[in-house]
């Protein structure tokens, strides 16, 4: 039966944070989504305009609402503005009995208050107590203990602190409000006594709305699936940290974390390996036309992830060993894998900062042929002089092809369909093509070839 999880929260109507963060961490980690609505916000990057509370009769309906029919195997709480509300979602976690990760919202990231200032005893008092984990953030703690906590010492003595006076099992003060290199969260274990630490490299961005969502629903998802409370939290460390790097650069304030990138990352990198699966197929059929194109250094077909996700050469699948030439016909030397192609790699890279959707190019041997083909098939083609790279161009491993794709793209006033270079001493002149997929690159060159063909009869 799939895991099932409860957010009792509000809506951010500009999506980042609150339920909608939940769902699409629950989702993302594998584990069925509902909601008990807290509060609607109207609210974007920039701030939050209005509040309308939802009746605390309803917010406790709808726990027992779910909890009787669905099920809960574990659930968290975000906003809850008003003591009724805090009070109603107490009784119904008390009834059903299921683990609770509460995230003691105070305020949104732009600093606008999440709870009425007579409910902060109410949130100490009822909510915290019944609470397996509990999340503050840096500012959250210093509330809840009456001193300023700055730095990872007073983070320790904050959760030891929350840990005795409210009784919560387990106490994170989160690091993402400090500073430092890395954003450190401080892990305290009530029973125990034990301090653990949780560390990630610290991500320079202001894209960082909902990160408190995320990761409280993240520990809660881990919890429905069974996991140990320490494995759930180390699960949402790796998750929010996926989602603060690959955040949206959305609206003009701080835009949302991105926690479907969990997903996403897994899902594009096996969809890229299917597609170039398919066009190295292609290319296996018709070996005899296309080996006739194969260079000196042989041929390779890449294909990057999405914008948002291609970062670095890892995140560009191709063909390890190359397509090479054997008895005259193209031959793929292994399965497509990531990381293996520095050459295309760069070519898509640096064209992907151009034009974003050209994810994908192979290169082929230079043939003025293929060249002029081309142009009267009406494709867009651009070279550049790799005799005018400048010398501390040269000098720089690996700046060659960008170097020399940016001439290109200059050249021809877009990303074109082709890129040519004559080559340089000891560098064997190229042509590459550049598409949308593999698929597109590959027909791009069948057309090109079976063109020069048909004008030999
Ligand atoms: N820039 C960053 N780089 C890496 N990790 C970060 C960064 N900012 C926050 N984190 C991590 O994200 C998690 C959430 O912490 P944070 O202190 O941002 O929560 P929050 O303030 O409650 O978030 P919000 O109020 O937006 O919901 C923690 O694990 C923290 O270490
Ligand atoms: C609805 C809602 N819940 C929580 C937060 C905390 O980030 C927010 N900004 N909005």
């Amino acid at each position: 039966m799939i895991p099932r999880a409860l957010t009792i929260a509000g809506l951010d109507s500009g999506g980042g944070a609150g339920i909608t963060a939940d769902l699409k961490t629950f989702h993302a980690l594998g584990v069925y989504g509902m909601v008990a609505l807290t509060a609607v916000t109207a609210q974007n990057t920039l701030g939050v305009r209005a509040v309308q509370e939802i009746d605390p009769s309803i917010v406790e309906a709808q726990i027992d609402a779910v909890a009787e029919d669905i099920g809960i195997n574990a659930a968290k709480t975000g906003m809850l503005s008003s003591s009724q509300i805090m009070e109603a979602a107490a009784r119904a976690v008390r009834k059903w009995g299921f683990p609770l990760v509460v995230d003691p919202v105070m305020y949104a990231k732009s600093g606008d208050p999440l709870i009425r200032p007579e409910a902060m005893e109410t949130l100490r008092r009822v909510i915290i107590p019944i609470a397996k984990v509990v999340t503050p953030n840096a500012p959250e703690a210093s509330h809840l203990v009456g001193f300023r906590v700055e730095t990872l010492d007073d983070a320790k003595r904050a959760a030891k602190v929350i840990a005795e006076e409210l009784h919560p099992e387990i106490v994170i003060v989160k690091g993402g409000h400090l500073t430092g290199d890395e954003s450190i969260d401080i892990v305290y274990f009530r029973d125990s006594g034990e301090y653990r630490e949780l560390k990630a490299l610290r991500i320079d961005t202001k894209n960082t709305h909902g990160t408190g969502c995320s990761f409280s629903a993240a520990i809660a998802a881990g919890l429905a699936k069974g996991l140990s409370p320490w494995d759930a939290i180390k699960l949402a460390k790796e998750l929010i940290t996926t989602a603060i790097k690959y955040s949206l650069p959305l609206g003009h304030g701080h835009g949302p974390v991105n926690p479907m990138a969990w997903l996403e990352l897994r899902a594009y990198r096996a969809d890229i390996i299917d597609e170039l699966n398919k066009a190295l197929k292609v290319i296996e059929d018709n070996a005899d036309l296309i080996g006739n194109y194969i260079p000196e250094v042989q041929s390779n077909l890449g294909y990057a992830l999405p914008a948002l996700y291609a970062r670095n050469l890892d995140d560009v699948a191709a063909v390890p060993g190359r397509i090479v030439k054997y008895m005259g016909k193209a031959k793929p030397s292994g399965p497509p894998t990531f990381g293996v192609s520095s050459h295309v790699a760069n070519y898509i890279l640096t064209a992907m900062k151009h034009g974003p959707e050209v994810r994908s190019a192979m290169n082929i041997k230079y043939d003025n042929r293929v060249i002029e083909a081309a142009r009267e098939l009406g494709y867009v083609v651009s070279g550049y002089d790799r005799r005018q790279e400048p010398p501390e161009v040269k000098a720089r491993e690996g700046a060659s092809i960008p170097w020399g794709t940016e001439q290109a793209i200059k050249n021809a006033g877009r990303v074109p369909d082709i890129i040519y270079h004559l080559g340089d001493y000891g560098k064997e002149p190229q042509i590459v093509i550049l598409g949308q997929s593999p698929i597109d690159v590959v027909n791009k060159l069948l057309i090109i070839v079976k063109r020069i063909n048909e004008k030999r009869f």
